[in-house]
């Protein structure tokens, strides 16, 4: 297991793939741990290292005390890749991911060479939404809201899947006060204004079934920064990565090809 203590915080993170290799950092999204990339990273090309890690509260990651906010996990973020040595990285953010890597991007351009922002918003919902939601969680707890993220995540094809109840099981699991100090940080975050100004290769990634981050939202939030392309995935929901690994997994691949 690979953890290391970053400002007293101890961080689970998996770094696979040579030293030396072009760094593609994968952060995920809200209720998920790094087992949220298991399909696509054998999907990738050889020889580059592929750094997961969970976010605080999240996974095998401590937890603190609530509210979270954006810029503090993108602090976590980039003491990460500070404390791996990762210089001119890729940053895949998956949904509240994306939030932090639009964050990232902004506070520490000198880390990142590309950014990809997978279902994912310069605002996500509305600060009532996430009040509301963490209302439900405190009185009903995380399976309170299991079948209904399940709707927003996945495609109905896939809520038959025997999977798709393991997916529900790591939701579930998820402990309450960091998953709801996690969505405080989505409720407070409007990134539109800095996001703006990055100017940095983005590939924005949206899924056709995507109950949380329509399409729609993420091409606004590409067309925010310039040259950045836009790509929706047929019959994915809000985790193609898991639903759709190869489709997700080429647009990965050509776009670090891309990068060069
Ligand atoms: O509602 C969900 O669970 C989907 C989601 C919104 C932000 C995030 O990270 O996941």
């Amino acid at each position: 297991m690979q953890v290391a203590e970053l400002q007293g915080l101890a961080v689970h993170y998996a770094d696979q793939g040579p030293r030396d290799g072009r760094a593609v950092v994968f952060g995920n999204s809200l209720g998920t741990d790094l087992r949220v990339w298991d399909a696509v990273l054998p999907l990738l090309p050889r020889g580059l290292r592929l750094v997961r890690y969970d976010k605080r509260g999240h996974g095998l990651t401590q937890a603190t005390p609530g509210p979270y906010s954006i810029g503090q996990l993108a602090d976590d973020a980039a003491a990460l890749m500070d404390h791996l040595g990762l210089r001119d990285a890729v940053f895949v953010g998956l949904s509240i991911g994306g939030l932090i890597g639009q964050s990232l991007a902004a506070r520490r351009p000198d880390l990142l060479r590309g950014l990809v922002l997978s279902n994912t918003a310069a605002k996500i919902g509305t600060p009532e939404l996430w009040r509301d939601r963490i209302a439900t969680v405190r009185a009903g707890g995380i399976e309170a809201i299991g079948a209904a993220t399940m709707e927003r995540w996945f495609s109905p094809a896939f809520r038959e899947t025997t999977e798709c109840r393991a997916w529900q099981m790591m939701l579930e699991r998820q402990p309450l006060d960091a998953y709801a100090a996690a969505c405080e940080a989505i409720a407070a975050a409007d990134l539109r204004e800095a996001t703006a100004t990055l100017r940095l290769p983005t590939l924005a990634i949206a899924g056709e079934l995507d109950g949380a981050t329509p399409p729609e939202i993420v091409r606004d939030t590409a067309a925010l920064i310039p040259g950045a392309r836009f790509e929706v995935l047929p019959g994915a929901g809000h985790l193609p990565g898991v639903e759709v690994a190869p489709a997700y997994a080429a647009l990965l691949t050509r776009f670090l090809e891309e990068l060069g």
